[in-house]
């Protein structure tokens, strides 16, 4: 059985955020898959373009559908090669990321469907079948919050040991509560204000935020029985100044340069036992990368590449000959298609690097991210904690998992 493109049909859409994007539907056969691509905030530079500069009206435009009628949608690679040809870019800059995003995925939606096989089976990219754990931000700032909230943009939690999925979800979710209580007790008078992700927003500093993280995690633990790890997801490039050479913590009024970035990650890391930290340095330092790796690997700490890598497979050769971070984001449509991201996981599976399969902070009701973080063998799938457009993902998790009793939890080793 074969499920030959007939139809795609692409219109403007919104993310949860606002954002303009673009959805596809795809016809294969005789079933339809339809898919809406996320936009992200503190997008990475070497990232490929989102939209062209006339936004979704012109990339739906600049688009010819009936270049696609025939490809195989089940074969991501040739779907990827179609939408190269149209675009016939670098970075997508004609008919925008989204576009690549929204009609390679609902492709292979389609496909699924008309073969009656799950997306992540024919993602199948793994050993044995996982559910990855489920890494959540339960408070933060950056570029997602407004004034006043934290300048690193996630503080991060997720599961270490959950006997199953709804277990993982269910302890994310309870930090989350207890994270708000926290921030009532230092701060009566907070608003509840929350960031694009869902996370918590409050007026407080990085230490402040992790010492109120760190305490609901603990507490969370003792009520559910699942040991809770934390993280961060720094963002560096948002908080680098290159004029400066520095990192500019504007909000609490910290400046470091590098190295004095490197001893601040290793410092919180040691204080707080995080276990994971992404992007501690902005996006073009491999050798800082190094540095840090090479520090936080016998200390159990998992250093991850998002905008220094941005599913690229040629930044992941580089980081990789130079050991430059550990764990990779695999963010779709940080790459475009499908078909590339999945080279990029192939890449991180040859190379040794723990798969972490990612939203964006603008994102979409889509829960295809689920199929996509279990296809790819991905170790963790961060999406939030809270929201319908998280939720939908968590969902789907949920029902991978009820369809395949058997399944495994997945375990992080660094
Ligand atoms: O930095 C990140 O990891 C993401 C998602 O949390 O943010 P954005 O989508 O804004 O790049
Ligand atoms: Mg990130």
């Amino acid at each position: 059985m074969t499920a030959k493109i007939v139809e795609v049909k692409l219109r403007l859409a919104f993310t949860g955020r606002g954002d303009e994007t673009v959805e596809a539907e795809v016809r294969a056969g005789g079933s339809r898959g339809r898919a809406a691509a996320p936009a992200g905030a503190s997008a990475g530079k070497h990232e490929v373009r989102h939209l062209p500069p006339g936004g979704a009206a012109e990339a739906i435009r600049s688009f010819d559908p009936s270049r696609m009628i025939g490809i195989d949608a089940s074969d991501p690679r040739a779907v990827t090669a179609a939408l190269r040809s149209i675009d016939g870019t670098r970075d997508y800059s004609r008919i925008g990321g989204a576009t690549a995003y929204a009609v390679s995925v609902a492709a292979l939606e389609a496909a699924s469907i008309e073969l009656g096989r799950p997306m992540y089976e024919l993602i199948g990219l793994y050993g044995e079948p996982r559910i990855p754990l489920p890494l959540g931000n339960v408070l933060g700032g950056g570029k997602h919050a407004g004034g006043g909230a934290p300048d690193v943009q996630e503080f991060l939690v997720f599961p270490l040991d959950p006997g199953n999925i709804v277990d993982a979800v269910r302890a994310n979710l309870r930090v989350h509560t207890l994270v708000r209580k926290g921030i009532e007790r230092r701060d009566p008078s907070f608003p509840a204000g929350k960031g694009d992700e869902g996370a918590w927003a409050p007026r407080m500093g990085t230490i402040d935020a992790l010492e109120v993280v760190s305490e609901a995690a603990a507490a969370a633990s003792d009520e559910l029985g699942v040991h809770i790890g934390l993280g961060l997801d720094v963002a560096a490039s948002t908080i680098w100044s290159p004029s400066d050479g520095a990192y500019v913590y504007g909000r609490e009024g910290r400046r470091l340069d590098p190295e004095g970035q490197i001893s601040f990650m290793e410092e919180l890391a040691d204080r707080y036992g995080l276990k994971y930290i992404e992007d501690p340095l902005q996006e073009d330092d491999f050798e800082g990368f190094a540095e840090i790796t090479r520090w936080a690997k016998g200390r159990g700490v998992l250093i991850v590449g998002d905008d220094l890598l941005v599913t690229s497979s040629s930044r992941l050769e580089r980081a990789a000959s130079m050991g430059a971070a550990a764990g990779a984001i695999l963010k779709v449509n940080q790459a475009g298609s499908l078909g590339e991201a999945m080279d990029f996981a192939r890449a991180c599976r040859d190379r040794g690097y723990s798969i972490v399969a990612s939203h964006r902070s603008g994102d979409t009701w889509d829960s295809h991210l689920a199929h996509v973080a279990v296809g790819t063998g991905a170790v963790m799938m961060k999406s939030g904690v809270v929201g319908g457009e998280r939720m939908s993902k968590h969902m789907e998790l949920l029902r991978i998992a009820e369809a395949h009793p058997g399944i495994g939890i997945a375990r992080l080793r660094i």
